[in-house]
């Protein structure tokens, strides 16, 4: 095979919660992670050394870029020379809490495996993945999944298809190492729903859904951001489950009906036309 394109989705978490810090800095957290149809569009072709190139919308070129990680740590593991091409169209906003680096390290950890026939099982991949950040292992199974630990350790549950849902992200741009530190403040945290969010997924219960949204960057970040808890109060005018994802800035709205979806982008996009709106669906 000499290339392979590979469509790298974003992610949405229904819960986040976030618990002690380690001694390394990194914080024990559960979360409820959900796989969706927006994504990036990688294409990984053989080649003479190894190259990068972003041909659509903007992210790091070279060294800077995940993916290029991603394939160095692959190539040295699967002991072969890392001569590929890599091209990324970008279409996950970036540094929105939608983990769309990692979703394209983990893309090009599992492409590049599938190019070369497998040299590489499932445990290493998940090994290289947690090495290149704590979202990425969560990508190399995608769907909908219980991630403990610092995020790494992923217990796949039953995933909902086809929530019809809108992303919307602000002009705002939020580090997640800074989000995380501005966690440790909180005196006081809401209690952590994940297994309630496990079961409304399983009874493919909107309301149920609604109820158990839960997410500590939320409380974290608002008091600082206004235009987060600006955002965050605009969107649940419509009534529908509503929640930030990962440390922000992007939120989703999930809803019983795609029309209605047209209908509430056809607003957002008249009374924000500087937000990113993208019409999307949760996929497992
Ligand atoms: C917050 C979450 C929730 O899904 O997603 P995003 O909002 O970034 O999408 C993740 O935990 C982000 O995972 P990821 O973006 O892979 O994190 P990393 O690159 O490994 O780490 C970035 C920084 O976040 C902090 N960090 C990350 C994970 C964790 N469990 N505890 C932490 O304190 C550390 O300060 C680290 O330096
Ligand atoms: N392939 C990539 N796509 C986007 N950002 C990348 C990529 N590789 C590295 N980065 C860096 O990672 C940072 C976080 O990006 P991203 O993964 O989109 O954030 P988040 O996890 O908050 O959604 C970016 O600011 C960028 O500098």
């Amino acid at each position: 095979m000499q290339s392979i394109i590979i469509n790298a989705h974003a992610k949405i978490n229904l819960t986040l919660y976030v618990g002690n810090v380690l001694e390394n800095g990194y914080h024990n957290i559960d979360t409820v992670m959900h796989t969706v149809e927006l994504h990036d569009i990688i294409t990984l072709s053989k080649a003479s050394r190894l190259s990068l190139a972003v041909t659509e919308g903007t992210a790091p070129s070279g060294e800077d870029n995940l993916m290029w990680r991603a394939a160095v740590l692959f190539a040295k593991e699967a002991q072969i020379e890392p001569k590929f091409h890599l091209e990324l169209k970008k279409r996950i906003p970036s540094q929105a809490g939608l983990g769309g680096g990692s979703s394209d390290a983990a893309a090009v950890l599992k492409g590049l495996n599938q190019m070369f026939d497998y040299p590489l099982d499932m445990e290493i991949l998940h090994r290289l993945a947690a090495s290149l950040g704590a979202d990425v292992p969560f990508f190399l199974y995608e769907g909908a999944a219980r991630c403990r630990g610092i995020g790494t350790d992923v217990t796949l549950i039953q995933g909902w298809n086809g929530i019809p849902a809108i992303i919307v992200k602000p002009d705002e741009h939020i580090s997640t190492a800074i989000a995380y530190a501005q966690i440790d403040m909180l005196k006081e945290k809401r209690n952590n729903f994940s297994d309630e969010m496990v079961l409304a997924l399983k009874s493919k219960n909107l309301k149920l859904l609604q109820k158990y949204l839960m997410n500590h960057f939320e409380e974290a970040l608002f008091s600082k951001h206004s235009v987060l808890l600006d955002t965050s109060v605009y969107l649940h005018q419509w009534g529908y489950p509503c929640g930030m994802s990962g440390s922000g800035a992007a939120f989703f709205i999930l809803l019983n009906n795609s029309a209605k979806a047209d209908e509430i982008i056809t607003t957002i996009s008249m009374d924000k036309p500087t937000w990113f709106v993208a019409k999307t669906e949760t996929i497992i």
